[in-house]
């Protein structure tokens, strides 16, 4: 018998109408009780109280952010929900009118404005397992060194909105790249600028973007790229987990969104987390088909502390492209993209002291003298003007940022895990460090020799125990492009 045909007698007998009727009723007598019909009540529960405080509504509307969200409403902030912009794996995103208190028109005079001001109320997710993740952001912040409850993790939501707030406030007051302007924050609910479409909708993220052409979509990589760096220069911040997703193109300007999870430049991640960004960025605009500057050279643009400053006007495109014509040459050759592959594998340290094993044993190898030339070895395709291996130096801006924000501090532990002890490397490369010559100044060459080649032997051995699990384990994480 073909299977056809075998098929054909598996034809499922249908159901009579009353079968099938009287088998619904039996449910519904059934489970019918456990359907609450009545209009939820923000008055606690008499039973199950505790249970019941804890449930959610599509994760995010637990009765505390609910007494959030009338406090909101009752002082006059927001007026109405007007349903869901995006439900994602961290937040809820709600579209809202604001309260009549703020619908004055925008010139000032006072003018109770018809079309009401529109608010994007964000809604951190009070499910416990997401947040998990995410410790490694905060870890190693100054801002926070005092507020880590990261055992907590309603205190941990709490903590990320405000770090969401903070920096939103941060990027948008510096007037240098457009963000939503922050309005409140309350426990897990954060109330921003909702960016309008025109005609009731949100503004397309930079994935939605319908470009019209080539020459857009070129047009947008570079102002990204020239945000990137201004981010990290002016607004001294990484963001983290920039890609297509967190930015929107609204009234034809990018805006930068999501910032909870950025970082400032001394946190001992946020190299990684740059790199990682420009990765993001760079992937989805070579898959829009133009031409893109390698990951390596877009990473110093950002950092160096010596290239010319932007003296243009932050507003006007042209002078933002201008500014990445003069400093970048696109990417062309396949050797272009074996340093880019270098580049991503390179455990990057914001000081010597933090090298691992692995990145140790390509300088001592012999294919690159110092970490930064690693970075910046023969980078001919910078133009004139930015010569980029005398610009970047670890250890020297490790020191800066350190010694300004006090970024020793012990909460910080993250960072300070992935370091370690090999700090007095007594390689070639480094023994200009005083500390290692101190009374063996006098020793004859040969003996010297051998001295440091048996202590950088020993130590290697040692070190072929040592990379701990959680290092490891970072280092992989970090590597994994998030969206
Ligand atoms: N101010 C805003 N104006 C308009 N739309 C917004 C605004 N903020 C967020 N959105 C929309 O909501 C979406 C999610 O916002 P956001 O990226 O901040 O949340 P999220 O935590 O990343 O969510 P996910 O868990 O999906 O990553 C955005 O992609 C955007 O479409
Ligand atoms: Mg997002």
């Amino acid at each position: 018998m073909s299977l056809e045909d075998k098929f054909d007698e598996l034809t499922v007998q249908e159901q009579p109408r009353e079968f099938k009727e009287h088998s619904n009723t039996q449910i519904y007598e059934k489970f019918g009780h456990r359907i609450k019909t009545d209009e939820l009540s923000l008055t606690k529960g008499k039973t199950n109280k505790d249970k019941a405080n804890r449930a959610t509504v599509e994760n995010v509307l637990d009765p505390r952010t609910m007494r959030f969200l009338k406090a909101l409403t009752s002082r006059g902030v927001i007026s109405e929900f007007n349903g869901c912009l995006s439900t994602g794996k961290e937040a809820n995103v709600y579209h809202a009118l604001a309260g009549y208190d703020n619908s004055v028109d925008d010139d000032g005079s006072g003018v109770k404005n018809k079309s009401r001001k529109e608010y994007a109320v964000k809604i951190y997710k009070t499910s416990i397992l997401v947040f998990k993740d995410r410790e490694r952001y905060v870890d190693g912040e100054f801002r926070f060194r005092n507020s880590r409850s990261q055992h907590n993790p309603r205190k941990m939501i709490k903590i990320w909105a405000e770090k969401e707030f903070r920096n939103l406030k941060r990027i948008h007051q510096s007037g240098v790249i457009p963000a939503p302007q922050p309005v409140e924050v309350k426990s897990n609910v954060l109330v921003m600028e909702f960016l309008n479409r025109g005609d009731g909708f949100a503004s397309p993220r930079l994935k939605d973007y319908p470009f019209k052409d080539r020459e857009e979509v070129r047009h947008y990589y570079h102002v990204m790229v020239a945000y990137i760096r201004l981010l990290y220069q002016v607004c001294q911040l990484v963001h983290a987990d920039l890609s297509e997703y967190n930015t929107i193109i609204h009234k034809g300007r990018l805006f930068m969104i999501d910032v909870s999870q950025s970082v400032q430049p001394e946190h001992p991640m946020s190299l990684d987390f740059l790199r990682m960004d420009i990765k993001n960025i760079n992937s989805y605009f070579e898959k829009m088909g133009i031409e893109i500057f390698s990951e390596r050279m877009i990473f110093q643009f950002v950092i160096s502390e010596t290239l010319e400053r932007f003296e243009g006007d932050y507003s006007s495109v042209e002078d933002l492209t201008n500014y990445i014509a003069k400093n970048l040459l696109p990417k062309l050759t396949a050797a272009d993209e074996a340093e880019d592959e270098v580049f991503r594998s390179l455990y990057l340290v914001r000081n010597l002291g933090g090298l691992e094993e692995r990145d140790f044993e390509r300088f001592t190898d012999g294919k690159f003298d110092l970490l930064k030339s690693l970075i910046a070895h023969d980078n001919q395709k910078v133009a004139a003007n930015f010569t980029a291996s005398e610009q970047f130096d670890f250890s020297s801006s490790s020191d800066e940022y350190e010694s300004d924000e006090g970024s020793t501090d012990p909460d910080s532990n993250s960072g300070s895990s992935l370091e370690d002890d090999d700090g007095d490397e007594s390689s070639e490369e480094w023994d200009d460090k005083p500390k290692n010559l101190k009374g063996k100044k006098y020793e004859d060459k040969e003996s010297k020799r051998q001295r440091k080649q048996e202590a950088k032997d020993a130590k290697r051995e040692k070190r072929k125990t040592k990379i701990k699990k959680h290092v490891k384990k970072k280092l992989v994480n970090k590597t994994k492009s998030k969206k």
